[in-house]
């Protein structure tokens, strides 16, 4: 059965090289008229060149479209799926032009991030434009799914390993255990300009509302009460401009001094475990706790949860506006993203 009124699924992501020699064009591309110092390019080459210059968000691409696929095939939809990225291949625009010569004419994309600010959704919109232009006329249309933030789809795999991740803690620590849900830290004037303007998102605009809100729907599910603290990770830019904080590690030595003696991390600002999940939390958030004498533990993020892989077929449906939009918070959803929303600050 076709899925009216789209004849393709689109998934749009950030990319990652696959090799040492992409490393020094990817972070080309990501960085082309940013603001980033120099050494900070240099360190985060090294963090890819630790792990053979093999960033693992492509593979986790790969994983997640096999189980659209098999998801879309079991519920009897018949979408292709197409996979662009914005800054390694298969770049969003070689996708696009493939898609025109494959005859796809109106296309429903999905990005692999799940929050309102303009790294997370106007850069997907920005740079989705910018492919069907390159393309021209012979572009089909695509629109993009919402930020999927408060979805039950996002929310209830987070729960179920945010408690595996617990049940990794020695018995002893896991009463006391403290989470820190950690993402991505993004200049204070892009948060700000997160979020349609007039929308009242509270303070640090929609981005971290969004976040607030996601941290209390995890905790509250756990079925266990826990602490929380909402942290942030893999800050860059220069040290003069101001990003969100507190960093995961700073408010580890907080947690450590004041008496904490475990902690689950949990990267609720991530849809899989790529780069900046495994070096920024793995090596090195975690590195902090154990010289702090802290148990630490990392969750999984949703990752090929099935509910996750589900959630899509229903944001499809939202999309189409076969079904009304629903998710867990009140919160605006940022649907279309107006002129004007999620400026880069
Ligand atoms: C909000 C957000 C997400 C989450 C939402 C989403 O997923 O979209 C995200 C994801 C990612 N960020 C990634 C990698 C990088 N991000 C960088 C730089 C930046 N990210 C920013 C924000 C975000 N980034 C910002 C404000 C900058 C500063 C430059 C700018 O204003 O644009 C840089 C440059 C070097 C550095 O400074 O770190 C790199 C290499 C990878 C790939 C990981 C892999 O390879 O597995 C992924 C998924
Ligand atoms: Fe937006």
């Amino acid at each position: 059965m076709p899925y009216e009124p789209y004849d393709a699924f689109l998934l749009v992501s950030f990319g990652g090289p696959e090799a040492e020699d992409d490393v020094i064009p990817f972070l080309e591309n990501v960085t082309r008229g940013r603001n980033i110092p120099r050494e900070r390019l240099a360190e985060v080459g090294q963090h890819y060149y630790l792990y053979g210059g093999v960033s693992p968000i492509n593979e986790q691409c790969r994983e997640l479209i096999a189980a659209l696929q098999a998801d879309f095939a079991g519920a009897g939809v018949e979408l292709p799926i197409y996979w662009g990225n914005r800054f390694w291949n298969p770049m969003l625009s070689d996708t696009v032009a493939r898609m025109a010569a494959d005859g796809v004419r109106r296309v429903v994309a999905m990005a692999t991030s799940a929050y309102s600010n303009y790294s997370s959704h106007r850069a997907y919109l920005d740079d989705i434009a910018a492919a069907r232009e390159a393309v021209g006329p012979e572009a089909p249309d695509i629109e993009l799914i919402r930020p999927f933030f408060d979805h039950p789809g996002f929310v209830e795999p987070l729960v179920e390993h945010t408690l595996d991740a617990l049940d990794r803690l020695p018995r002893d620590q896991r009463g006391g255990a403290r989470l820190l849900f950690s993402a991505h830290s993004i200049p204070t004037a892009m948060a700000e300009a997160s979020g349609a303007p007039g929308n009242d998102h509270g303070p640090g605009g929609a981005y971290v509302a969004q976040l607030g809100e996601v941290a209390r729907l995890v905790s509250e599910r756990l079925g266990e009460e826990h602490p929380y603290d909402l942290v942030y990770q893999s800050r860059s830019g220069p040290p003069s401009q101001p990003w969100l904080e507190p960093d995961v590690n700073d408010r580890l030595a907080e947690l450590a001094e004041q008496g904490t003696t475990a902690v689950v991390v949990v990267p609720y600002g991530f849809v899989s475990d790529h780069m900046e999940v495994k070096y920024d939390l793995d090596n090195e958030a975690s590195e902090t706790a154990r010289e702090l004498g802290l148990h630490y533990v990392r969750a999984l993020s949703p990752g090929t949860h099935p509910r996750f892989v589900t959630m899509a077929r229903e944001l499809v449906a939202e999309r189409a506006a076969w079904a009304e939009p629903f998710g867990l918070t009140s919160l605006p959803a940022c649907h279309d993203c107006p002129e004007g929303c999620c400026r880069q600050g």
